[in-house]
């Protein structure tokens, strides 16, 4: 495949006593959407936030499109787009005003109507944030992900809370992102969205990676070990029945 764009070696994080990330490795290349798997405190986000030079890590070593993270933590900032915490958008402020307050944080000159049309949300350009859906909130929350034009963009668990087709309809925009060129880091407890959108994950369970490979080579190294379902599965689950009958299309939200 493509080159390694982010790497990391050993890395560890601890709060006080407490390991929460127990020396993990991995590589994500250039140009995939890379899964992050794992149950509640697995240290999903805490890895995250290391490589997005928001938290300190304990030890261990995290290169960046070859930067490192110890000595050029500004380089790596300016090359990538993190998710924003939606406390940060300021209530009185639409759409267009918001995504020029956080241009002029990223020192950048935009388009707004170009980025938010990108993320489907040009109707919505005159709106506050607060007025927006759960789908939509996510869609201009990953659109302020796309400001600096970055090369790596981090979503963390971007489809919790969302209806089935609003979670479909965000799934598109992240393969669409990545069909652009980004790489995609994501976090998920949906193995349905891993499946269908991650090229390769990595499970993680109490601050260990226990499995890195495509899903589908997961699944067949499962099948491979004798695993048999105990119920056979239908062709169809209730969530084709519930998208069948009330649309596949995005509806207006
Ligand atoms: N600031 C902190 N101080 C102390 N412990 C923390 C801190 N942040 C996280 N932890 C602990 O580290 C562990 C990993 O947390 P983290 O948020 O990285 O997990 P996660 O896999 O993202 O979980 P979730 O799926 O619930 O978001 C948890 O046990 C958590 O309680």
């Amino acid at each position: 495949m493509n080159r390694t764009i982010i790497s990391v070696k050993n890395l560890v994080k601890n709060y006080g006593d407490f390991q929460a990330v127990k020396g993990i490795s991995f590589d994500v290349q250039e140009g995939e959407i890379f899964g992050l798997l794992g149950p509640n405190g697995a240290g999903k986000s805490t890895t995250l936030e290391i490589i997005e030079t928001l938290r300190e890590k304990t030890s261990g070593e995290v290169i960046v499109d070859a930067f490192n993270l110890d000595k050029q933590p500004n380089e790596i900032k300016k090359i990538i787009g993190v998710q924003l915490q939606s406390s940060g958008y300021y209530p009185g402020l639409n759409l267009v005003e918001l995504m020029q307050l956080f241009a002029g944080l990223y020192n950048k000159n935009i388009d707004p109507m170009t980025l938010l049309d990108s993320v489907n949300l040009r109707d919505k350009a005159k709106n506050k944030y607060k007025e927006l859906s759960g789908g939509q909130k996510q869609r201009f929350s990953i659109a302020t992900t796309l400001i600096n034009t970055p090369k790596i963009i981090f979503l963390d668990e971007p489809t919790t809370g969302l209806d089935p087709q609003a979670r479909r309809n965000l799934w598109d925009l992240i393969i669409e992102i990545r069909n652009r060129g980004t790489t995609v880091i994501i976090t998920t407890h949906y193995m349905d969205e891993a499946e269908v959108l991650c090229d390769r994950v990595a499970i993680i369970d109490s601050g260990k990676i226990i499995s890195l490979a495509s899903p589908d080579q997961l699944i067949d190294d499962l099948l491979a070990s004798g695993f048999e379902r105990t119920k056979q599965v239908k062709l169809a689950n209730l969530e084709d029945v519930f998208i069948n009958l009330t649309g596949k299309h995005l509806r207006e939200e």
